[in-house]
């Protein structure tokens, strides 16, 4: 039986010190691009009605949230996206602000996924939402985003991949489903579990063709190509839109010289049902799910009440922080500059040194001098501490630098005029 008073929960986890280090900065360089393409943080909760989510929205299936209620009854959630927040935020905040709305986040959601899959069930988002324009050029806007926080992360090599809702939606429209058949096809497609698709295919009545060009989907993979082997397969026009509108923004990325990290894939749908544009997701090594979702929905704000087109994504900070770990690249972590270690003689001098290091915006730790220097080195190596001033009197104060173990001694008044410096 699990411990479970020593133990997590499946599909949440602790960090360590380094592993927070490392994703706060992250977080950091990330949220740092999104202020320089003008994006303005907000902050929603962590949980809400259960209706800002439900099945009209088109987030993710009912059964994959945490639900419970309030002492009044009220179904609540904890957001798995936060994508519907911000569109309640904006429609209720902004209901008659001129747009466009620029907005970013980072955020915890949470996702009751099936345990199998070995996914966390809480996970770090950072997202941005560009609210009242549908144009190319704020397609292309937000996806050079996503590759320019990506490369500040430190990735070297990774992908994203394009695809079009529009494409898909225009073709189950000619094939005459219904809004819950389409549904079922897309999350088999989004599965890639093709032996269901045919099964499912099978069983409706549409021509052998349009039978095909679904089952082909996932050979409409690749580089710019593929836009024009997708036209010849279909006269339908929302499909053809779709696909010229796809072309136009990768003339735009083109513009923005970023075109060697986009490949397409038509096959791809999202089981989020609020997109109704492009949608994307990014790849990297090092890990087999995406790090990145997005895409445009035009249709979700107007359920809220103010009728305007969107478009976004979000970087899913705890994936892309494995990829990089098992990428090998580096992330500076936040270290202890100093440990002062001193007794009741030279407590005063011990006190007046570290907060005269720390206003010049250095990290210092200080500890009553209870151990030997052999002690205080074993312990300051492994805190990952970088020296160490031992003030044992005021004649003899040994100084450490625990990156090269280099010691000397100096005077306590010494020091105080270097510290004064
Ligand atoms: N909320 C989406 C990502 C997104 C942000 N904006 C648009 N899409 C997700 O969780 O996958």
């Amino acid at each position: 039986m699990i411990d479970r008073l020593l133990h997590t929960p499946e599909g949440v986890r602790d960090l360590n010190i380094s592993e927070t280090s490392k994703k706060l900065e992250l977080q950091n360089r990330i949220g740092s691009v999104f202020h320089r393409y003008g994006f303005r943080d907000i902050q929603t909760p962590t949980f809400e009605y259960y209706d800002v989510f439900n099945h009209e929205r088109g987030t993710v299936d009912i059964r994959e949230m945490y639900k419970f209620f309030d002492r009044d009854g009220n179904i609540l959630t904890l957001r798995p996206d936060i994508t519907p927040s911000i569109a309640r935020y904006v429609s209720t905040y902004f209901k008659n602000e001129e747009t466009p709305i620029r907005v970013c986040y980072i955020g915890n959601t949470f996702r009751n996924g099936k345990s199998y899959q070995g996914k966390l069930r809480e996970f770090t988002q950072a997202g941005v939402e560009l609210i009242g324009i549908n144009s190319e050029d704020a397609d292309a806007e937000i996806i050079a985003m996503i590759i320019n926080s990506l490369s500040i992360a430190g990735l070297k090599k990774f992908q994203i991949d394009l695809g079009q809702a529009g494409f898909f939606k225009g073709l189950t429209e000619e094939a005459g489903l219904d809004v819950s058949e389409e549904e079922e096809l897309r999350n088999f497609i989004d599965e890639k579990n093709f032996i269901a698709v045919e099964e499912l295919l099978s069983k409706y009545n549409m021509s052998d063709d349009l039978k095909q060009v679904f089952l082909d989907l996932p050979k409409l993979f690749g580089s710019v190509e593929v836009i024009e082997k997708a036209r010849k397969l279909t006269n339908n026009k929302k499909a053809l839109e779709s696909l010229d509108r796809l072309e136009k923004v990768y003339n735009i990325l083109c513009d923005y010289g970023v075109e060697n990290n986009i490949s397409f894939d038509l096959g791809l749908v999202n089981s989020l049902n609020y997109y109704t544009g492009i949608i994307f997701r990014g790849y990297t090594y090092g890990t087999g799910v995406s790090i990145v979702d997005g895409g445009r929905y035009d249709t979700l704000l107007k359920q809220f009440g103010k009728d305007v087109p969107a478009i976004g994504f979000a970087i899913v900070i705890d994936e892309l922080m494995s990829a990089i770990e098992r990428q090998k690249i580096s992330l500076p972590e936040y270290n202890i500059d100093t440990l002062i270690v001193y007794n009741q003689q030279t407590r005063k001098q011990a006190i007046k040194l570290s907060e005269e290091f720390r206003s010049n915006g250095m990290n210092v730790q200080i500890g009553l001098l209870d151990k030997n220097l052999e002690e205080n080195i074993e312990y300051g190596k492994k805190q990952n501490i970088g020296g160490i001033m031992f003030l044992k009197n005021h004649d003899e104060v040994i100084l450490v630098n625990l990156e090269t173990m280099d010691k000397s001694i100096v005077a306590m008044n010494e020091l105080l005029d270097r510290g004064e410096e």
